[in-house]
């Protein structure tokens, strides 16, 4: 077996065929939640250079690394226009749905692009970049905090399997973090807990009803509430004892009762900080996230609001559609 690669550099070539593809793509459909595009994305994506699927088939496949990152795609910094001051109030499609198209083919390399009713307005594709009066928030639109790290929607059954993030622009080289614990340095006295329906994982505040103003989503929201008081304890390690998978957000999570699964969580907790690595994404990076490897969060920043800030683009993936049948209006719908 191969050595699991982390990048993927496109050659200009590469690159250009990429856009192309891209272009020619964002003319033939209406926007990313264009259910025609969304049924189309598997044949579409193989028209993306072979190097490059075979690198994401192989990521996905061989399950070994946390995340890695395809680089050197154009962005056509003059058509997608300034960074916009919200998600909200857009355009449909927007300036940059090529560069969606981008982030979408990516995804479905690995799985279905899906959303959620109770996240940036039941968007597919969710923008990333600070807006005014969020800055000390714990969540993407946030800045001058550490974004701590987490599971991407740790809290939920149905959470991402990928997670990616496209890199529209970052001028100041603010960085993602990312953490590959080496999960078999713990304690086997702390792994057996951590193994262990022992904790409680809250909502982030992304899916509060006051951040959304989606209508005819009331149960989901009801729901998110339910969740943010149940006693729903998860294990926060599952899969072969020999290299667990992590779900975790510590922010969010309550501290146990009991002093040995809190020593236990504490114990994982230090481990995440002690792995960080700081990724500062390039404008045409997609960073791959293997959302039960990998723990991510993003360095605290000094937000510009003058339309040159940081701007990522992100899209959850699930392998299987299925186990959200019953919340999705219909087989084909992304929304969950
Ligand atoms: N530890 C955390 N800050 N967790 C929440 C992460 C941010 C959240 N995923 C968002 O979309 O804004
Ligand atoms: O901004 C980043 O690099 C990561 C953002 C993130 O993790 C999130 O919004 O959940
Ligand atoms: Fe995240």
């Amino acid at each position: 077996m191969s050595t699991p690669k982390r990048i993927y550099a496109l050659s200009a070539d590469e690159a250009a065929e990429a856009e192309n593809l891209t272009l020619r793509i964002s003319k033939e459909y209406s926007g990313p939640a264009d259910e025609q595009l969304l049924r189309d994305l598997p044949l579409l994506a193989a028209e993306l250079p072979v190097g490059q699927r075979r690198f994401l088939r192989d990521f996905a496949l061989e399950d070994e690394l946390g995340y890695a990152v395809v680089r050197g795609h154009n962005i056509d910094d003059a058509r997608i226009g300034p960074t916009p001051q919200h998600w909200r109030g857009r355009p449909t499609p927007t300036p940059e749905f090529a560069e969606e198209i981008l982030l979408l083919l990516h995804g479905s390399l690995l799985g279905e692009p899906f959303g959620w009713k109770t996240q940036q307005d039941a968007r597919l594709v969710h923008d990333i970049f600070p807006i005014q009066g969020f800055e000390t928030e714990q969540m993407g639109i946030g800045s001058t905090d550490t974004l701590t790290l987490h599971t991407e929607d740790a809290f939920h059954p149905w959470r991402a399997d990928y997670l990616l993030l496209e890199c529209l622009r970052n001028p100041d080289k603010v960085a993602t973090i990312v953490s590959e614990p080496d999960l078999r340095s713990l304690d086997a006295k702390h792994l057996e807990l951590l193994h262990e329906p022992n904790f409680l994982i809250r909502p982030d505040d992304s899916h509060l009803a006051k951040h959304n103003e989606t209508k005819g989503v009331d149960a989901e929201f009801s729901e998110i509430a339910e969740m943010k008081a149940d006693d729903n304890r998860v294990a926060v390690l599952y899969g072969s004892r020999e290299h667990p998978y992590i779900r975790i957000d510590p922010y969010f999570m309550e501290t146990p009762t009991d002093p040995a699964a809190r020593e236990a969580l504490q114990a994982v907790s230090d481990l995440l900080e002690a792995s960080c690595l700081d990724v500062a994404l390039e404008p045409g990076d997609v960073l791959i996230i293997n959302n039960h490897r990998l723990a991510h969060g993003r360095q605290a920043f000094q937000a510009r609001y003058d339309g040159t800030d940081r701007w990522l683009k992100r899209v959850s993936i699930t392998t299987d559609l299925r186990k959200s049948h019953e919340r999705r209006a219909s087989a084909t719908a992304r929304l969950i």
